[in-house]
């Protein structure tokens, strides 16, 4: 079998590098109208970050996973196309700000439509609204040669981004729609016998197509509500002096909520949460369901809060001003594991900081410096681009980036964080030092205890200052 992939990003790249992994009797070609991504796919550095990815990619690499250029040819000897292209929130026209603009899946199916010589079976990848496959079946099929048959399948994708490659090898379920007609069960069936290769076929799912592309906006604006519910309750307990952490442990270990998807946060970020659920809300409106389309958008305000709160938490702390003082951001990416800045609650905290007035000092692991600038650079960020580029800094190592900052404020939870040498950024910094941790990764009684006012998410701490004076808090 031979399959194509149209849309070389952070689902493509992935999906195909494990599916040609584990079944090497498919010959497997990842197509992109960008030159540039299938240059860096084709190089050694990839053009994302995903922890696996390298090693599996080098495995296959011209052996039976190919990456190029030539839609064309790639389409035209597929047996099976995957369209797995972006479908951002329109920016403008009907639909404005919620609406997915399909122009990319569109112009995926009119290539097939305009190439194809023999029967496909065509495969939405791409995360779209309930009844897309009808648009794309109805482009295929007003320009059908004849002969052609098309066959169209939803198969949503699961993976998160930073572990796309577990999620690809050990799904928890793969999630295939079709037509209910004899030709629409042996389309499933074949791409069932892809996933077969190493996913449990109990695990392979198969629904019409309505419920597939609909479960797929159903289980992100599941995974969101859960995040945006436990971000409510981090502003109760913050103003109770119930501990976030201690209330989500107590709910998750009910076997019926369970535990994850519970961590509070600065706020979700990520290509996918805020676009997919203003999708539904879309759709619901459109299908004249006001009221389910407002409950929704709670999830979305609810984030909105949060990102607010916890920036003018941190301009509150500072005495109420942040003009002229340097503050440090570690992590600017949306969540550990990617170099990713989609929608990332950083740009929110870094946007109100600079326009309070602050300097920032910025220190990812894994962003491209450029990629910090353009994102907060961006005119639905800032009015004066020079300004801000005056006033941030990019920096490559933790400590530099902290370096006579009056505070520092964690924004992603990489890993690396977590042991780093606090006592010694304690003495770089200005006094009063203060941290505020907007993942609650850090060991916030020893960061007290070294001298640092500490402020989080969801537990409200004693002013250091107060609790010294008090003697509580040792003098180090
Ligand atoms: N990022 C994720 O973690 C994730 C997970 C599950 C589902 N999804 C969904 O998968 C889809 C793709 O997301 P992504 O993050 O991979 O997007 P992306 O922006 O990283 O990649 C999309 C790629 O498609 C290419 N493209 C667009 N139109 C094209 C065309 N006509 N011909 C050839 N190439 C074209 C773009 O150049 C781009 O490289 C979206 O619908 C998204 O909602 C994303
Ligand atoms: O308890 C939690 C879990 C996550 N997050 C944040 O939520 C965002 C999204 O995280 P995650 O869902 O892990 O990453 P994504 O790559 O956005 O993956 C989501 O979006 C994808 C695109 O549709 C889906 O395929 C995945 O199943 C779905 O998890 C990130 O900012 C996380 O930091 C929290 O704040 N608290």
């Amino acid at each position: 079998m031979k399959v194509c992939c149209i849309g070389a990003g952070y689902v493509g790249g992935p999906t195909c590098a494990v599916m040609a992994l584990k079944c090497p009797d498919i010959v497997i070609t990842l197509v992109d109208k960008s030159s540039e991504r299938i240059a860096q796919w084709n190089s050694d550095k990839l053009p994302i970050y995903e922890p696996g990815l390298d090693e599996v990619v080098k495995k296959c690499r011209n052996v039976n996973l190919f990456f190029s250029t030539d839609i064309e040819t790639a389409i035209k000897d597929a047996d099976l196309i995957f369209i797995s292209v972006n479908t951002p929130t329109k920016i403008s026209g009907n639909g404005k700000g919620r609406a997915a603009d399909l122009k990319y899946v569109e112009s995926a199916a009119r290539m097939i439509a305009e190439i194809a010589q023999s029967n496909k079976i065509v495969v939405e990848k791409s995360t779209v609204p309930v009844r897309a496959a009808e648009s794309i079946m109805h482009i295929l099929r007003a320009n059908q040669k004849p002969g052609i048959h098309y066959d169209i399948l939803s198969n949503p994708e699961f993976l998160a981004e930073g572990t796309a490659i577990n999620d690809l090898l050990n799904a928890d379920r793969v999630l295939i729609g079709g037509e209910e007609t004899p030709e629409g069960h042996q389309a499933v069936e074949k791409l069932s016998w892809i996933y077969e290769h190493w996913i449990p076929k109990k695990h392979i799912l198969t629904t019409n197509t309505w419920s597939s592309e609909l479960s797929k906006l159903a289980a992100n604006a599941f995974l969101a509500q859960r995040i945006s519910s436990i971000n409510s309750l981090s502003a109760v307990c913050e103003a109770t002096g119930a501990d976030v952490s201690e209330v989500a442990r107590a709910v998750g270990l009910d076997s019926r909520i369970g535990s994850k998807f519970l961590q509070a946060s600065v706020g979700f970020g990520g290509s996918c949460f805020q676009k997919d659920i203003l999708n539904l809300i879309y759709i619901c409106e459109n299908l004249n369901l006001p009221e389910v389309a407002a409950y929704w958008q709670q999830v979305i305000d609810m984030n909105d809060y949060q990102k607010r709160r916890f920036s003018q938490k941190i301009i509150e702390s500072l005495f109420n001003t942040v003009s002229d003082k340097r503050i440090a951001i570690l992590g600017f990416a949306f969540k550990k594991n990617t170099g990713d800045t989609r929608e990332t609650a950083a740009i929110t905290v870094c946007q109100t900081l600079l326009e309070e007035g602050a300097k920032l000092d910025i220190y990812d692991p894994k962003v491209e410096p450029e990629q910090i600038i353009d994102d907060l650079t961006h005119p639905s960020v800032t009015e004066s681009p020079e300004n801000v580029k005056k006033a941030v800094q990019i920096h490559s190592d933790p400590y530099s980036a902290v370096r006579s900052t009056h505070a520092l404020v964690v924004c992603t939870e990489w890993d690396e964080f977590v042991d780093l040498d606090y006592t010694r950024i304690y003495q770089s910094m200005m006094k009063p030092a203060y941290i505020f941790d907007g993942r609650k990764i850090l060991d916030h009684e020893r960061l007290q205890q070294i001298g640092f006012h500490v402020q989080t998410i969801g537990k409200k701490y004693q002013r250091t200052g107060l609790l010294r004076s008090w003697g509580i808090v040792p003098q180090l």
